[in-house]
């Protein structure tokens, strides 16, 4: 039977360098079970890594990296180029097939600046060029998205990964997405939390037991909540995602 539902699966950049066979096989399942599967990604240590490696210093505001031009050129060549193609070849090891884009091609991603004068070129995604990801999924193509964007003025821009997964998963109505990241979920005094509402994450903002690069992660869980989208999924790419029946672990966040 075929499935024909969307999986959006986010990778972070603080485990994308260490995603384990679990992972990929999980993945593969997914695949094998009739659902689309489409991977975006992030990178922030290997952009910081790099960025230091050239002197050139950022500063993050909200969570969002203040990005110069001479910064984006750096955060374009790790994203859209190591990172991305790593990725890429990683998944057709486990005989998974990709095809890497980043949110300029096809102008996947048309973004306008957030505040230019705050965060210079950091970007909000505000189409998704749907069709062209149709194309290739109905090719059995994975795509495998990195999180850069662009205007229709020739523009580039740096969009967080987290969000930018989330304005897929809205774009092409996902029945799943996924952020996989260097936690199992969602931490409560060092316990995971398996289940979250809405109004429970606002308020562990609030009392700041979610913070740092979890807070966009959940913001864009919470605003991707939708009739085509009951449940978003925060967890782990170390130890696989599934378990044994075929169920989602990590945090579930549902309306
Ligand atoms: N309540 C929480 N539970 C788990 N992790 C949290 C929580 N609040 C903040 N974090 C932090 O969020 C991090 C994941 O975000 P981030 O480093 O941006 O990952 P990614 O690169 O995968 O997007 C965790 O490693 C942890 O340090
Ligand atoms: C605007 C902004 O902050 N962009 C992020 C893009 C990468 C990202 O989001 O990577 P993670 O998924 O690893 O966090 C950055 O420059 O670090």
């Amino acid at each position: 039977m075929k499935i024909e539902k969307t999986v959006v699966i986010k990778c972070g950049g603080s485990i994308i360098n260490e995603l384990t066979s679990e992972f990929f096989q999980n993945v593969k399942q997914l695949k094998e079970s009739g659902y689309k599967v489409i991977i975006v990604h992030g990178g922030g240590p290997d952009i910081q890594q790099t960025l230091t490696k050239l002197l050139i210093e950022t500063e993050f505001i909200n969570g969002l990296r203040k990005t110069s031009k001479e910064a984006l050129e750096v955060v374009t060549m790790v994203l859209a180029g190591k990172v991305n193609k790593q990725l890429v070849t990683t998944l057709q090891q486990y005989d998974l097939n990709a095809v890497g884009l980043s949110g300029c091609d096809g102008m996947l991603l048309e973004t306008v600046a957030i505040d230019l004068d705050t965060l210079g070129y950091v970007g909000e995604v505000v189409n998704v060029n749907v069709q062209l990801l149709e194309l290739l999924m109905t090719s059995e193509y994975i795509p495998v998205i990195s999180s850069i964007g662009a205007d229709k003025n020739g523009n580039g821009f740096n969009v967080n990964a987290d969000l930018a997964a989330g304005a897929i998963a809205q774009a092409v109505h996902a029945e799943k997405l996924m952020f996989v990241t260097d936690v199992r979920g969602v931490l409560q005094d060092g316990q995971l939390i398996p289940q979250l509402t809405k109004r429970e994450v606002q308020q562990l903002i609030v009392d700041k037991t979610i913070y740092g690069g979890m807070i966009p992660k959940v913001t864009a869980a919470v605003n991707a909540l939708s009739d085509t989208l009951e449940e978003v999924n925060i967890i782990s790419g170390i130890d696989g995602f599934l378990d044994q029946d075929g169920n989602l672990l990590g945090t579930a966040i549902k309306t």
